[in-house]
């Protein structure tokens, strides 16, 4: 998959404080990328930098091939974000407001602008003055002014805020929409429920460093799930998996055993106990939500 987006080694200090650590991160073409993280986890610190407003302090960060530092306006062609509340002129429609972003660009060809109201669901209020729409409306306005130029990322910075429930639903199905042309998609939120159904892959972030990265199907299935025995021997049955498995990671509770690692098979693993004579009394398994595993990575704390 050709890497639309590349970080590498990326730091940003405030006042000798890291914001940003040593982050290092490749998005592919298409994929829908969700950075997720508590508050001051340095997520729009992030993406502040991967839209050229801020300069890396070390590290690099390429779009498309062109590196922001050497290459920015080239970079920056196939750029689209929206970082702060975007501003509209109220007083016009969205069709003018429209007409105006698209002056500023030299490359938006004759049509482009019906595509993308056509892209956004806003054909029937188009002409509307903008002070009429709805939060959710303005937000698909300002994301119909970022995709004008047909940019091959775009970044969005925790584009869900004050938007209710049918908003963030006709949101998503635009970014989905936009991904599966192709256009490839950084979205940074700390609400878990939204990224894992907007996102086709989750990086978690804490305190400057992305500490998960993961599909957000994985992330819900079996990295962290665990399965749980029940068993006679328990002392025995952890000597016995841990002699046989490599990347295991076994818990005791009295007679239970929590065993973590990747792709386990519970039917495996209690044929590997039964075979070496440890009584098991029950398999189950232990499923961990992606909230309880970004719980787990990131310590708890400031999450919706
Ligand atoms: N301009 C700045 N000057 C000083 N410190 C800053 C500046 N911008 C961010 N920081 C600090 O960097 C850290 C990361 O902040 P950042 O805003 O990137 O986090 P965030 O994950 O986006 O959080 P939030 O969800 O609250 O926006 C915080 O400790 C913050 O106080």
């Amino acid at each position: 998959m050709e890497s639309i987006l590349s970080i590498e080694n990326v730091s940003k200090y405030f006042g000798g404080k890291a914001a940003v650590e040593q982050f290092s991160l490749s998005v592919g073409e298409g994929e829908i990328f969700g950075l997720l993280g508590p508050n001051g986890a340095g997520k729009t610190t992030l993406i502040k930098m991967i839209v050229g407003h801020l300069r890396v302090d070390s590290g690099s960060i390429m779009v498309c091939g062109h590196a922001i530092g050497q290459e920015f306006e080239a970079a920056m062609s196939s750029v689209g974000a929206i970082v702060e509340n975007p501003a509209h002129y109220l007083y016009m429609s969205g069709y003018e407001n429209l007409k105006l972003t698209s002056m500023l660009h030299t490359d938006v060809e004759r049509g482009r602008i019906r595509e993308v109201i056509e892209q956004t669901g806003l054909q029937s209020r188009i002409h509307d003055k903008v002070k009429r729409y709805s939060l959710g409306m303005r937000q698909r306005l300002a994301l119909a002014q970022t995709i004008l130029h047909r940019p091959k990322l775009l970044v969005l910075d925790e584009p869900t805020n004050g938007l209710d429930p049918a908003g963030i639903k006709d949101l998503r199905e635009i970014l989905q929409n936009l991904a599966r042309e192709g256009m490839t998609v950084v979205v940074s939120s700390h609400i878990l429920s939204e990224m894992s159904l907007l996102c086709t892959r989750i990086g978690i972030m804490r305190s400057g460093r992305l500490v998960a990265d993961s599909s957000a199907q994985a992330l819900q299935r079996s990295q962290y799930g665990k399965i749980r025995l029940r068993v006679g021997q328990p002392g025995e049955a952890v000597q016995i998996l841990e002699s046989q498995f490599t990347d295991i990671a076994v818990e005791v509770q009295e007679d239970v055993l929590l065993v973590g690692g990747d792709a386990l098979d519970s039917g495996q693993l209690n044929r590997m106990l039964v075979l070496n004579d440890v009584d098991v009394y029950e398999v189950g398994e232990q499923k961990e939500t992606l909230e309880d595993a970004f719980m787990e990575l990131t310590g708890g704390g400031g999450i919706a």
